[in-house]
């Protein structure tokens, strides 16, 4: 086996950021395009050191004509390198990128689940992470989406979701790929620029990488990290500024302590609102929801916001918010 300065470096991330520890049993996500290719080779190749069990799952979304041969050439791929597949294929074919992804991630739950794995491994890379960092911010997204894709993310109790390849660039998977020949099955709809993040992977990045810097991926990729530790940071923060400030009262009513959250910084206020309006909210809280709770830890006596989605309202009673969120 050829020991190449990608394997060393992947070894390295696996054991100083605690990825997976030894002997575990691993689900890797394989598409069959370039990374998740890179992503199967590097764990094998790695395998012997760590004793992981390793299994290969594809998840067939019947959106392209070629689907099914996509399918059949990731499992003729597990059969020869001789670790067991999975195949989950779509009831109907699933033709929006977010719709596929939904349904990418119940699959894959549901074979770690029936066949006792404990990660879901993809082939996720830098590249991807800039990405999602330029579409996220274009979409005023705060700091919790330009973390954009974390190197672990549970998806269930006992159910990790890990990326070990955040600090490869695509044209780091490509050459690997490329140097051990390795099959790569070519997603025609990759190239398809009616699609956002094609576009911005085709158009936008290598405008930036001519114009501003060669190197923006890995910058923007690196922003993501730092903002990552920030993020968690000002989470945990949040919580307990959130815990000390709550009192659950009867009837489905929350209670916070307005002179508690005072004396906090804004960027802690907004965060403990967002946590309480996502305990309440069926969707995600948008910037003008957590605004105008926000807004009343300061506000006059009486003051209250019109009704959140899904009826609840929260009032100023002297020092305390009263969310009734059953109303
Ligand atoms: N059809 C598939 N079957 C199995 N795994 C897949 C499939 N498509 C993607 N993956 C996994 O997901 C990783 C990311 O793929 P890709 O960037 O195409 O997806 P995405 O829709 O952008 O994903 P995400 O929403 O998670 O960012 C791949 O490296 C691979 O590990």
């Amino acid at each position: 086996m050829v020991w190449t300065p990608l394997h060393a470096q992947i070894h390295r991330t696996i054991r100083s950021r605690r990825l997976f520890e030894r002997d575990q049993h691993l689900l890797v996500a394989v598409s069959g395009g370039q990374d998740s290719l890179c992503l199967i080779k590097l764990l094998l190749d790695l395998q012997p050191k760590w004793g992981w069990h390793l299994g290969i799952a594809h998840c067939d979304h019947r959106w392209r004509t070629d689907s099914e041969a996509n399918a059949h050439h990731v499992k003729n791929l597990a059969l020869s390198l001789g670790i067991p597949f999975y195949l989950q294929t779509a009831n109907e074919p699933l033709n929006s990128e977010a719709k596929a992804r939904n349904w990418r991630y119940q699959a894959l739950s549901a074979i770690t689940l029936a066949n006792n794995y404990q990660y879901i491994v993809t082939g996720h890379t830098a590249s991807d992470r800039a990405e999602t960092l330029l579409y996220n911010l274009m979409r005023g997204t705060g700091a919790d989406g330009l973390q954009a894709l974390t190197w672990q993310r549970p998806l269930k109790a006992d159910m990790m979701l890990v990326r070990p390849l955040l600090e490869v660039t695509r044209q780091q998977t490509q050459q690997f790929c490329q140097d051990f020949h390795l099959p790569i099955w070519e997603d025609s709809t990759n190239q398809d620029v009616k699609y956002a993040r094609n576009r911005i992977r085709q158009e936008l990045i290598p405008y930036l990488q001519a114009n501003f810097n060669p190197n923006v991926e890995s910058a923007l990729a690196q922003t993501a990290e730092l903002l990552q530790a920030e993020v968690e940071y000002l989470e945990q923060a949040a919580q307990q500024l959130r815990e000390a400030a709550t009192e659950q009262g009867e009837n489905d009513l929350i209670r916070l302590n307005r002179r508690i959250l005072q004396i906090a910084p804004l960027a802690l206020q907004r965060r403990v609102m967002r946590q309480v309006l996502l305990q309440i909210l069926t969707d995600a809280p948008n910037f003008e929801h957590i605004e105008k709770l926000t807004a009343l830890i300061n506000a006059p006596n009486r003051s209250q916001t019109d009704p959140f989605p899904g009826g609840a309202i929260a009032q100023v009673q002297e020092n305390w918010i009263y969310i009734n969120h059953k109303s």
